[in-house]
């Protein structure tokens, strides 16, 4: 559902990521692992179509991202921590609906699947409250919301669940898992290792924009002969720190 084909982004002297190759599948959470800067918040960028590669592509949905930005978009959800974006005058609904039209849906459609998401999502008391005095974890389950009005097949998280409280961060945590559920593919970053081992099917570790492992959490462990997934992570970096 997800194809990297050599991505790559240089920013002047800075080789962001580099010739980044792998696939997410369908009913699958991806996590993407590595320090800061690293090159993750960029990987993303390119892939949710804000970013243009220096080199190589990317398909979503055998769509290109260089090639068809715009049909890309209507099969993705991207929600990006820190970033809540949400118009404070409007109410849950307004904020939510403005995306879904933003995304050609109609009246009627966008009624019933925020009726959906408002149930689901728990947010029946205050959807149609204006966002603006909402407390974080309210703001959090719009932005959510308004990721997967239009029920994306893949759905891209930046560190999701920076700053938010461990019952906030357990709400999406469960989310990210039903979208695997669902059958869409996740692809998600973070520093957390309890929150990656608990969730991700598959993780991929980068370094200094490169990919230096890729598989799953026990197969990692095990080609590394340590149960502990932080340590595996320190030994991946640590042996190739400049
Ligand atoms: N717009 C930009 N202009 C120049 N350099 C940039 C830009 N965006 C990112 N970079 C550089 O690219 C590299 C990768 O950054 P990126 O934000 O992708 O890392 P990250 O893994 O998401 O880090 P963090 O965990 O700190 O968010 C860094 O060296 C960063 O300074």
């Amino acid at each position: 559902m997800v194809k990297l084909i050599s991505l790559g982004k240089r920013f002047k002297e800075v080789q962001a990521v580099d010739d980044l190759s792998f696939e997410v599948k369908g009913g699958e959470i991806f996590g993407l692992l590595g320090e800061n800067g690293a090159g993750k918040t960029t990987t993303l960028r390119m892939l949710a179509t804000m970013l243009k590669p220096t080199s190589g592509t990317a398909s979503i949905c055998d769509l290109d991202i260089v090639k068809q930005p715009s049909e890309v978009r209507k099969h993705i959800g991207i929600l990006f921590g820190g970033e809540a974006g949400l118009y404070d005058r409007l109410t849950a609904r307004e904020n939510i609906a403005y995306f879904g039209k933003l995304n050609g849906m109609d009246d009627n459609a966008l009624k019933k699947r925020i009726d959906e998401l408002s149930q689901t999502l728990d947010m029946e008391e205050f959807i149609d409250r204006r966002v603006g005095k909402f407390s974080k974890g309210m703001k959090q389950k719009v932005t959510i919301a308004r990721a997967i009005v239009h029920d994306p097949e893949v759905m891209l998280l930046d560190e999701p669940t920076v700053g938010l409280d461990v019952t906030a961060a357990r709400t999406l945590q469960d989310f990210i898992a039903q979208c695997r559920d669902q059958g869409k593919a996740v692809i998600f970053s973070s520093h957390i290792m309890s929150e990656v081992e608990r969730l991700c099917d598959r993780i991929g570790i980068i370094h200094k924009g490169r990919l230096v492992d890729i598989g799953t959490i026990d197969g990692l462990k095990q080609q590394y002969n340590n149960s502990n997934l932080e340590e595996v992570f320190i030994q991946l970096i640590g042996g190739k720190s400049a």
